[in-house]
């Protein structure tokens, strides 16, 4: 092939958290963390409600600075204002830009050629994804004519059907059935088989199980005012599996 933008086969990237922490004007958004998923690796994120994941996973896209520690995706820090960047990495850390006047079926396709993908593949491999999904029968179907697990499940074949080394995914399994749950959870394991690396928020069991990598438990921050004790740090922050490598 050898285009400028051939998608090429995905590469995993390393995903490292040094000590990394937030704090916004005196709120703590997330204790200060450590682990290190390899190229390939899939670390699930498990925690309460405000307990940091889904800002763990703008900390490795790099749509927030860690405010003490350090972050990197392999080896350097997010930089999402760097095509090279955005290229490795594709997900739902940031809400859906639908456009009105596209349908299902063209917001999946165009994604893929904004990647590169051939407008005739990007084509096929939509249909093939909406398939996989179960709602091909809506790929002319408007983004408001849309019911909102039908919304997510396009919003997940919009981050899927492009190629990327590094897959974060914030709740994947909200407002989906648990048959469309199992669907997605193939899809990313499909995805990590191919190389990439997966880090995956969720508050499902079933979810968790099916993607079987390690699962980093986040504690439930405690306190608001900075120079306090805010109760758990990293320390507290239990791997299963007993490493902190995924
Ligand atoms: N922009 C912000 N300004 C102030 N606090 C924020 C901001 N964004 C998030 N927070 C706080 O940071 C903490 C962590 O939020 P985060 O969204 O990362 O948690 P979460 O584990 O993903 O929660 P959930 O399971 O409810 O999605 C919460 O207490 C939240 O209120």
């Amino acid at each position: 092939m050898g285009r400028r933008n051939d998608p090429g086969a995905p590469r995993g990237v390393r995903v490292e958290l040094r000590s990394a922490g937030v704090e916004l004007d005196g709120t703590t958004l997330l204790e200060p963390v450590s682990l290190s998923v390899p190229a390939g690796g899939t670390l699930v994120l498990r925690g309460a409600n405000g307990s940091g994941k889904s800002t763990l996973l703008r900390l490795v896209s790099g749509l927030r600075l860690p405010t003490s520690g350090e972050v990197t995706v392999d080896g350097a820090a997010p930089a999402p204002r760097r095509r090279a960047f955005r290229r490795l990495v594709t997900g739902t850390v940031e809400p859906p830009l639908l456009a009105r006047d596209l349908t299902l079926g063209e917001h999946v396709a165009l994604v893929a050629t904004t990647w590169g993908t051939p407008v005739r593949d990007a084509r096929t491999a939509a249909g093939a994804l909406l398939e996989r999904l179960g709602i091909a029968n809506l790929a002319h179907r408007f983004p408001h004519e849309l019911s909102s697990g039908q919304t997510q499940l396009a919003s997940l074949a919009t981050v899927l059907v492009r190629p990327a080394s590094l897959l974060l995914l914030d709740e994947p399994e909200q407002r989906l059935d648990a048959d469309r749950t199992a669907v997605v959870a193939e899809l990313l394991a499909e995805r990590r088989e191919e190389g990439a690396t997966v880090l995956v928020a969720t508050h499902s069991t079933p979810l968790e199980d099916a993607l079987g990598g390690d699962v980093l438990r986040l504690a439930a921050v405690t306190a608001d005012v900075p120079g306090q004790d805010v109760g758990p740090g990293a320390e507290d922050l239990t791997l299963d599996g007993g490493t902190a490598d995924a």
